[in-house]
Order: structure tokens, then sequence, then C-alpha cells
């Protein structure tokens, strides 16, 4: 079995990925994912040699500074590009979001915006939060994400997010636009509601959504004029406002028809794929010294973006998942001999399954992309499915999508955002425990529950509605900021702004090491299937 050794006195350090431990050479996931993928039943590892030789630099250990450059290149990663990067001389001038004062302005603002002198609630663009909490003494705790050999104790600062002092667009003279790619996700409306609400606060008239995702650039689907009225009620229900999609026109046509828009601010809520495209206006827009905001929320159902505590709609989607588990549940337990599948979404990640079956206590086996797994043999899951009905009379397992893709013909077709589409597990998990058990000649009653596109069109439930809100202000805080290329997110509970290369550089994924893993298993009670 291969295992990675890093050379005495110094280790590879991939900047972009030091916060995950799966980037970390010490401490046991790396050398597991790399050994899931030596058994060549994994569909892919967690992180490729390529993105990390792209990206990895070299830490002296030996150097008695390395702890302070290591604080200080994270500083560096961590900068959240502003406006005066490229416009030096950009003056700021007092927000007109007032915090005390809620009262709209209404006279004449050209000696400035009314302020509190005596009540600072701003946040002070020198705030930041600890992105790590925990001080691991060794690289074998559960979870460790070390540096170096030892655990030493390095302080990783990002971002405060929220409204500034000061403020670099004059809101008369903005036009905000918003625009939702990628597949829905619960929570859209509710940001796409507080992005305007928040603008108008500010005193920004000119608000339009773009239709239909990035393409609504490309084909020159008409604005849709955006208000308080309009939005009111718009988080009542599921789906997009202003409807998504995937593909659409390159990133030079998409900042063209923002120049001829007039666009000054952009708001892009989306996922990985979303804010790879958001990075590249924000690039383009700077290219061609346009005064614009490009400022990024993240939106995936999977939470499969890098360094938050979790994304907008996935604690709905959980909910909603374990309806499901629980009807499969239902029928296999009503059943003679029942087996109930149920396959959730997540590509690459299964987090939507491993939080589903914790929160329902009613799976048996559950399947994520992250762990290998066998269907056949001594140790495989139809095995213990047979062990199960003759014990305990019936099952339930729950599969995420992109889990067991070994088992399927690849076809190599990629949806229009170039995302590879998955051959349907669930399907074919399905058909191999009939096979199974037709084969054994005992009886098993199969039933398979799809709930994915019924989960992702459900509305917010209360703890995404809360998220959604803070996000959606602090997207707004943040442009008005002067900060572009940036995402918002919550890290450690506490609310950040990200340089967006630095969360999308792979999609997050379950840590098979990780303590939550090892708590679905516990619960679950499932063995390893390999
Ligand atoms: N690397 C990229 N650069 C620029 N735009 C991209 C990139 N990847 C995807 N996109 C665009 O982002 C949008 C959403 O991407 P997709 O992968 O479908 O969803 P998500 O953002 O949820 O990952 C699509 O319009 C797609 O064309
Ligand atoms: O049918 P669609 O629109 O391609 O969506 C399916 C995909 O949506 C997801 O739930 C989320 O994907 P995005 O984050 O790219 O929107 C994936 O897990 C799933 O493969
Ligand atoms: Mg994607």
């Amino acid at each position: 079995m291969e295992s990675i050794t890093p050379a005495i006195g110094s280790t590879l350090f991939p900047p972009a990925k030091s916060h995950d431990r799966t980037s970390q050479l010490f401490g046991s996931s790396l050398t597991t994912s790399r050994r899931i993928n030596l058994n060549g039943i994994c569909r892919k590892s967690r992180i490729s040699a390529e993105q990390k030789a792209s990206t990895a630099v070299a830490i002296d250990f030996t150097d008695p500074d390395w702890k302070s450059k290591y604080e200080s290149d994270f500083e560096s990663r961590f900068n959240i590009p502003h406006l005066t990067d490229v416009f030096e001389d950009a003056v700021p001038f007092p927000s007109t979001f007032c915090l005390k004062m809620r009262t709209p302005i209404t006279e004449d603002i050209a000696d400035g915006y009314p302020s509190d002198e005596n009540w600072h609630g701003y946040i002070n663009n020198d705030d930041r939060v600890l992105l790590k909490v925990i001080r691991f003494s060794s690289p074998t705790s559960a979870g460790a994400e070390c540096i170096d050999s030892d655990c030493t104790w390095v302080e990783q600062w990002v971002h405060r997010a929220g409204p500034r002092k000061k403020i670099y667009f004059k809101p008369e003279n903005v036009k905000a636009a918003i625009v939702t790619c990628g597949g829905l996700c619960p929570g859209l409306n509710d940001v796409i509601r507080q992005i305007v609400i928040t603008l108008e606060i500010y005193g920004v008239k000119k608000i339009v959504g773009i239709p239909f995702g990035y393409r609504g650039f490309g084909d020159e689907l008409a604005e849709m004029p955006l208000s308080r009225k309009v939005v009111q009620n718009v988080h009542l229900s599921g789906g997009s406002l202003l409807g998504v999609s995937r593909g659409g026109p390159t990133i030079s046509e998409i900042v063209d028809s923002m120049q001829e828009r007039g666009i000054s601010m952009l708001f892009v809520l989306g996922g990985n794929g979303t804010h790879a495209g958001a990075n590249a206006i924000h690039t383009e827009c700077r290219k061609r010294r346009l005064k614009v905001a490009v400022v990024g929320v993240p939106k995936t159902i999977d939470n499969d973006i890098l360094l938050m505590d979790k994304t907008f709609g996935f604690d709905t989607a959980v909910e909603e998942a374990q309806r499901a588990i629980n009807s499969a549940y239902i029928e296999a337990h009503s059943a003679y001999r029942g087996i109930g599948i149920v396959k959730l979404m997540g590509r690459s990640s299964g987090f939507i399954a491993m939080q589903a079956s914790l929160a329902s206590g009613q799976v048996d086996i559950c399947l994520i992309p992250e762990v290998a797994f066998h269907l056949h043999g001594p140790h495989g899951v139809l095995g213990h499915l047979k062990y199960l009905l003759e014990t305990k009379g019936s099952a339930v397992l729950c599969i995420a999508e992109g889990a067991g893709q070994n088992f399927l013909e690849k076809t190599n077709a990629k949806d229009a955002s170039g995302n590879i589409v998955l051959g349907d597990i669930g399907v074919h998990i399905q058909q191999e425990i009939k096979k199974y058990f037709k084969e054994l000649g005992a009886p098993a009653d199969v039933k398979y529950i799809d709930p994915t596109y019924m989960i992702r069109a459900c509305r917010a439930n209360a703890s995404d509605g809360i998220l959604c809100t803070v996000l959606g202000q602090n997207a707004v805080h943040g442009a008005f900021a002067g900060y572009s290329g940036i995402t918002v997110g919550i890290c450690n509970t506490h609310y950040v702004y990200l340089p967006i290369p630095e969360v999308i550089s792979y999609p997050r994924a379950v840590d098979p090491n990780s303590r939550m893993w090892h708590r679905c298993l516990t619960s679950t009670g499932q063995p390893d299937f390999i």
C-alpha cells in the first residue's frame, strides 16, 4: 500500500487548500483517499495530483520563521480584492446605510450622508474572523488539519463581512443586477429578496434581474426590474424568480453586455461553476478598467464549497431528504423482507446523504462518492442487505448520486456547463439488489424513491431563510464597500468575505476520517464494504 511521506524538514504546502485536511500531507486522510484510488473503485480522489502540483509551494520547516511566513502568506491569499487596487484615487464617502436612522434619505445628499459619529455599528475593514478554531495535538486526531508534524498552532484569519462606514458607490449612480445560475436550490428567492431590499435601503433605484443565468446576458433577454414590491413574497416559494440555466455566453460577451446595460454591481448566485464565471467577469472588468463590483453568494444544495460551515439550501435539502427516507423506511418496514432505497443529490460530495441518514436515524446503509464500496463479495453491500433482512426483517439504503459510478458505464456526456452527466446509480443498485435476491431464491420487496428534484424545488426552511437573509445583505454591503471578486459565507458561525478562487479550487467533500462520517457509521451500524 502506498504511503505518502514528506521529505524530512520540508513538505508541500498547497496554498489554495491548506484549510482542508485533505490537502495536508500529515494526517491520514490523504493517505486514505489515495488508498481508495489504488483499489480502483473510487470515482475520483478528493484532490487530484494536478491540483496539488499547480498550487503547491514548499514550506521549509527548518526555517525558524516558517510559521510567521505561513501566516503572512495566508493573509495575502485571503486578501479581498478592492476597487482601489485598480482605481487608486477612488474617494470613499460616508455610508448611506445608516444603522441607527431607518428613515430613507430624501434630502439633497451633496453635502454628505447623515451618520451618527457616536455609535459605530459598522464593521472595520481590519476586523478578522478566525478560520480554524481547534488546536489539534496530533495529526492522528480525528479531523486533524496540521501544517507541520507537531501540529503547531497557526492562526488563519479571514475578513469579516458586514456594512462599512465608508462606501465607494453613489447609490443614485448604481445599476445593480442579480443573476442565478446552475441548478435550483432552496433559498434562491430569499437571497434575491434580501439583495433587493438592502440595495433599496442604501438608496439604489435601478435594480434588475438577469433572466435564466448567464444565458440572459448572451441572448439579450429582457431584464426584470426589481423592487421591494416585486420581491416582497418571493421567498414563500421555491425555485428562482429569475430562472436558472447551465452554459451560456463567453466571459467577454457577458462583460460586453454588462457594459451596454451599464451594470455597476453584479450579484451572482451559484455554485463552483458560477463562481469561476464570476471571478472571470471580475478579472475582465478590471482589465477593461470598469468600476464594477462582482459579488458571489454560494448556492449549492450539495454543500460542496470549501471553508464554509454550510451553504444555503443544504439544511432544507436534508430536512426534505429525511422525509423521503422515512417513506422508504415505512415501505420497507411494512413489507415482507422489504428494502427501501433512496437516492439523493450529491455529484461529488455526499453531504446530503450523510446528514439525512444521520437526521433520520432510519438508514442502515449510507453510500457516498467519497467512500468506496463493493456490491458483491463477502464484504459487499448485497451480502449485508441479506444479513439485515435475516436479522431485522427490513433495510433502508441511502445513496448519493455520485456514489458507485465505477459500476456504471461511462458515457463521457457533459451538460451545457461542462459537468459530467452521471449514470443513475439508484436504478442500478435497485436492479442489482433484485437480481441478487432472485438468484439466491430469497424474497425481497424492493422500493426505490428518487426525490431529488422534489427536494431541490422546496422553499427554504427557517434556518436557511435566516442564512439567506444574512448572506444577501452582506453581499450588498461588500459591493458598496468596494470589494469585487469576493463571495460571502459563514465560517465558525461568523459571516465573512472570501476571495473567490480560495473557495472553488476544488469541490468540498465529506472526509471519510471525519467525526461526522464516523458518527454516521455509528448510527447506521454499517460495516466497511471493502
Ligand atoms: N470555469 C468556468 N468559467 C466560467 N463560467 C463557468 C465555468 N464553469 C461553469 N461556468 C458557468 O457557470 C454557470 C453555472 O455552472 P454549473 O456548473 O452548471 O453550476 P454551479 O455554479 O452550480 O456549479 C453556467 O452558466 C456555466 O456556463
Ligand atoms: O439536473 P441538473 O440540473 O443537471 O442538476 C443535477 C445536479 O444538481 C446538483 O444537485 C447541484 O448541482 P449545481 O450545484 O451545479 O447546481 C447536483 O448534485 C446534481 O448532479
Ligand atoms: Mg457545479
